[in-house]
């Protein structure tokens, strides 16, 4: 055997399976989301998923979607985005490139855009249409950002773990 492997995966498949993988660690019932920042020489700066702050428990914060707003998650989650740019130790976002499982919300897109993140990489968009995303596009738009929709390959990847 002389030549490469060919098929290796993609930058693209790397990093949304980073992304999902990472998503994997949430504890959101209902909507698991997770995000890998990138460097334009495609190393992986920072990674995050939803979830509660760093102690509050995730048994003692409340999961439910409806009722008062003190009982629901909405106060309390932490997005993906928000935490994969928080978890980043090393300085600068400038230039870099997110991709994430579902398309961002409002804050984070503002958070993505004062982080100084100029590329986003996006799966899921199941919250198109709402005022949220409406506004989230409208000011990715704004500043510049490059939004681009995740094109699945139709590669299943099996992780023995
Ligand atoms: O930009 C976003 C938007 C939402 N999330 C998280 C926040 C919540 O944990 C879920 C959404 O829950 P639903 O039950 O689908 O309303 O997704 C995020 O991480 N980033
Ligand atoms: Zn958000």
């Amino acid at each position: 055997m002389s030549g490469k492997r060919t098929d290796y995966i993609s930058w693209d498949e790397y990093f949304m399976g980073v992304a999902t993988l990472s998503g994997m660690r949430s504890k959101d019932p209902n909507t698991q989301v997770g995000a890998c920042i990138v460097s334009e020489e495609h190393k992986i700066l920072s990674m995050g998923y939803n979830g509660f702050p760093t102690g509050c428990s995730d048994d003692d914060f409340p999961w439910a979607r409806e009722g008062e707003p003190l009982e629901n998650k909405y106060f309390y989650t932490t997005h993906s985005e928000l935490n994969a740019i928080l978890n980043y130790r090393g300085g600068s976002l400038e230039g870099a490139t997110m991709y994430v499982t579902l398309f961002p919300c409002n804050e984070c897109a503002k958070a993505i855009i004062q982080a100084g993140i100029k590329r986003l990489v996006y799966d899921s968009d199941k919250y198109n249409g709402t005022p949220s995303t409406i506004a989230s596009r409208k000011m990715l738009s704004a500043a510049g950002v490059d939004i681009q929709k995740y094109e699945h390959t139709g590669r299943t990847v099996t992780i023995q773990l």
